[in-house]
């Protein structure tokens, strides 16, 4: 049987808001789109829960959507259900499919890899992964898996025909992000996702699972990468973009957000101003919300890792505006503190850029190719920069630079190397975090370029590859320009200096200096 699992409904009747029927609530989401109902009544007695069981398959009949007993085989032949959910402690699933009908689904809870292989190898026809997001519908006994956790559990199904749902927290809020998170490196995505506060707790049903409904096909649409074809970049096409992006920043002015360390506040704005861009440093959690409305790019930068609470919070509100996030990890690697909190960060809002040194991108990627002494990468960086950013870009859904004597950029299917760049940059302090503000300026570019456009279904608008390759062209060009000038005698010269090319870096000189190549638009694997 061809189940669609995009909205799986799992129950909880303790959660009804008082006086909502269990019946009506049901039927309601069920007319809200619902595809899948498991009954879950985890404090019945055997009577009620069959009673329930048995008034939920009518219920579900009358919509041709299929129904799973959560844990109890005896309660799913009762009543004649499609199949059962079963649990890691529940009964095993090769005996579940001796007790059941041929042609039962058979569901299986997995929180990791092993789980996944196994439900697998046991013959599943589906897996609920989960916990995503933190609950307060069941006690978890494992840890919650963020939303990056989701991707290679994804991986093990590569192949096989067991299909996916994620589980846990799922709300109207975050289920653009959790689609969007939880994809692997190999593009296996969620078959849907399972809810049971957000729909059985809401006093209109139908509404809730209609808005959830709405959130996973415009999702499933935008990303169907088959229904239109995909332009690829050329050298030409990237400089046109890059010019336009530049005029257009000079001409409206975009309010960039940059919650950032202290050491580079002031340059960090003064670069934004140069550049033709406003300005705000503001860190304070109550205004983030406001903010988000008004800004058109937010860079994040924990160079000095305080502000969390304004960070997690911004974040957050930008992505629901569809808005670039530029995520700078400065010294990711240096501590255990910093790379959980750039997790944190990162399960809890989608990066549309994250930028780094190579130590800093190891040290996210989990890799121990390049080492990193303090927020400096120490070494000749990757063997294979073009892989490495390709790679990672796939994992964390967005578009990765990698920054350093050349600059690497890709959104996961293109890489783009850039070649510009003056030692002088590496003599002055933040020079790193002025290519993270200039990258946030040319973003809100891009966004503001695409922001008529229709975003149902993105969690960015706009081209967020050219947003990151303009903000480095213009950061490494005024770089070479400044280092060049008769009055630049040293570092302490270089600063005013860079910040004067910025101010007066024309499109004509991006397009004149510019080092810029596609190396690929889709290396192999
Ligand atoms: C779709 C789906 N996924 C996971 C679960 C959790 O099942 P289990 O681990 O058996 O825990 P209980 O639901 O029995 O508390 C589920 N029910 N549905
Ligand atoms: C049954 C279950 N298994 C893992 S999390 C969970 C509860 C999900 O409930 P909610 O959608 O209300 O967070």
């Amino acid at each position: 049987m061809a189940v669609d699992y995009s909205l799986y409904l799992v129950t909880g009747r303790g959660l009804l808001p008082e006086g909502k029927a269990y019946n009506d609530s049901l039927r309601e989401a069920l007319q809200g789109g619902v595809t899948v109902v498991q009954v879950r009544e985890k404090k019945s007695d055997t009577l009620e829960f069959l009673q329930v069981a048995q008034q939920s398959k009518d219920i579900c009949n009358e919509f041709r959507v299929p129904l799973i007993i959560n844990d109890r085989i005896d309660i799913a032949l009762a009543v004649d259900a499609d199949g059962v959910h079963l649990g890691q402690t529940d009964m095993p699933v090769h005996v579940a499919r001796k007790l059941l009908h041929p042609g039962k689904i058979i569901g299986v809870s997995c929180s990791n890899i092993d789980h996944v292989r196994k439900a697998v190898e046991d013959g599943a026809d589906y897996v609920g992964i989960g916990a995503i997001w933190t609950t307060s519908t069941k006690q978890l006994t494992n840890p919650i898996l963020g939303v990056r956790e989701i991707g290679p559990l994804l991986s093990a199904l590569d192949g096989t025909s067991v299909k996916a749902v994620g589980i846990g927290g799922i709300k109207s809020t975050n289920l653009l992000r959790t689609l969007h998170g939880s994809v692997s490196t190999t593009g296996h995505r969620l078959d849907g996702v399972a809810v049971v506060s957000e729909i059985v707790a809401s006093l209109d049903p139908l509404r809730s699972a209609q808005i959830l409904k709405d959130v996973y096909v415009s999702w499933s649409i935008a990303t169907n990468t088959q229904a239109a074809p995909v332009i690829p970049y050329t050298v030409e096409s990237i400089r046109a973009g890059v010019v336009d992006l530049m005029r257009l920043i000079r001409e409206i002015g975009p309010l960039i957000h940059q919650i950032t360390n202290v050491v580079v506040t002031n340059q960090s704005a003064n670069a934004t101003l140069a550049l033709g861009a406003s300005p705000i440093m503001a860190t304070a959690p109550e205004e983030m919300y406001d903010l988000s409305r008004a800004l058109s790019a937010l860079l994040i930068n924990f160079g000095t890792v305080k502000d969390k609470e304004a960070m997690l919070l911004a974040g957050q509100f930008v992505n629901e505006e569809k808005k670039p996030v530029i995520f700078d990890p400065v010294g990711v690697g240096a501590t255990q503190f910093r790379r959980e909190t750039a997790v944190e960060l990162l399960n809890s809002w989608q990066a549309s850029v994250i930028k780094g040194n190579a130590g800093e991108l190891a040290a996210l990627a989990d890799s121990e190719a390049v080492q990193a002494r303090g927020v400096d990468s120490v070494g000749p960086g990757f063997a294979d920069p073009a892989t490495f950013v390709r790679n990672l870009a796939k994992k964390e859904r967005c578009v990765i630079a990698l920054t350093g004597v050349t600059d690497w950029v890709s959104d996961g299917t293109t890489v783009v190397k850039l070649g510009n760049g003056h030692r002088l940059l590496g003599d002055i302090t933040g020079s790193g975090c002025l290519v993270g503000t200039c990258i946030a300026i040319f973003c809100a570019g891009a966004w503001a370029r695409a922001r008529n456009e229709d975003g149902r279904g993105k969690l960015v608008k706009g081209d967020m590859l050219m947003g990151a390759v303009g903000g480095i062209l213009a950061l490494t060009i005024a770089g070479e320009r400044a280092a060049l000038r008769p009055d630049v005698h040293g570092s302490g010269t270089f600063l005013p200096a860079l910040i004067d090319e910025l101010y007066n870096l024309t499109p004509e000189t991006v397009v004149e200096w510019g080092q810029l190549y596609v190396v690929a638009n889709d290396i192999a694997e």
